[in-house]
């Protein structure tokens, strides 16, 4: 399987029996990462459609086939509109939505070939559920992976393959971290398990859509987010 890094779902994929392979533009920590479960690291700009192209195919050459694809490559910087920029909105819909588009177009192309595939997308609650100041750009490109995922499962259902998507709340991962303390203070205030979720949440989620038992699931997404949505009375956490 391929999937773009992410500790949780490599380490819960890896567990459950997978070969992994890690693709990210990030090679200290990709390599590193594949070496903790006895995988691959491939360097990867998911902006880049034609290496995206050649990755999948030297993945099929050298392996035979490719079974699961994890496309969780995502950036999340925050800027409020009125100052967003077009470079602002251009790089975060590139990466996260066309990025997304770019190596799940090849995966899915692989696996018609072979009648199997799973396609797990990580999305958010953000976009898809709820709205977040500064995240305008990033809830646009994450909710339109939802909006691909549904067509793409009804384009690829008689082929063998389903395509799911995770959409997680608060997970304590190097990029949530980046958003500061006060940022993860206030996001625990929130949650009604006063807990951050950890990477291996969403590692449990994508074994679910990854395993061959799930194969009537598609077109669907599961929200991993301690219950952070649900709240609708005004002392709803307790
Ligand atoms: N951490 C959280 O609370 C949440 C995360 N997500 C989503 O989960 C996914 C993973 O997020 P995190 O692990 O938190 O972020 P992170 O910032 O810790 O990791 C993102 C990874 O993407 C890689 N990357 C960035 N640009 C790339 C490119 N052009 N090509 C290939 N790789 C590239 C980075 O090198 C990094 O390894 C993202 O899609 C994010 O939107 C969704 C909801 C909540
Ligand atoms: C990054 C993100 O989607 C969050 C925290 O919901």
């Amino acid at each position: 399987m391929l999937y773009l890094r992410s500790r949780g779902i490599v380490e819960a994929l890896y567990q459950a029996g997978a070969f992994v392979i890690i693709a990210d533009i990030d090679e200290e920590n990709g390599q590193k990462a594949s070496e903790d479960v006895q995988g691959q690291f491939i360097k990867l700009d998911v902006t880049d459609q034609l290496t995206c192209k050649a990755i999948i195919k030297e993945i099929i050459d050298e392996q035979g086939k490719f079974d699961i694809l994890c496309s969780n490559t995502g950036i999340f910087p925050q800027v409020m509109i009125e100052d967003m920029t077009e470079e602002d909105w251009d790089k975060t819909l590139n990466i996260n939505l066309k990025g997304m588009f770019n190596i799940t177009q090849q995966a899915l192309i692989a696996m018609k070939e072979k009648g199997y595939g799973r396609v797990i997308l990580t999305s958010s609650v953000t976009g898809p559920i709820t709205g977040y100041r500064g995240w305008a750009h990033y809830g646009a490109s994450k909710a339109g992976q939802l909006g691909f995922m549904r067509s793409a499962a009804l384009e690829y259902a008689k082929y063998g393959i389903t395509i799911n998507a995770i959409q997680p709340g608060n997970i304590l991962t190097a990029g949530l971290k980046a958003q500061g303390e006060d940022y993860l203070k206030g996001t625990k205030a929130i949650v009604p398990t006063h807990e951050l979720g950890e990477p291996i949440d969403i590692g449990y989620a994508a074994v679910f859509f990854a395993s061959k038992e799930t194969k009537y699931i598609t077109g669907q997404s599961i929200v991993v987010d301690g219950g952070q949505i649900l709240p609708e009375e005004p002392n709803g956490i307790l």
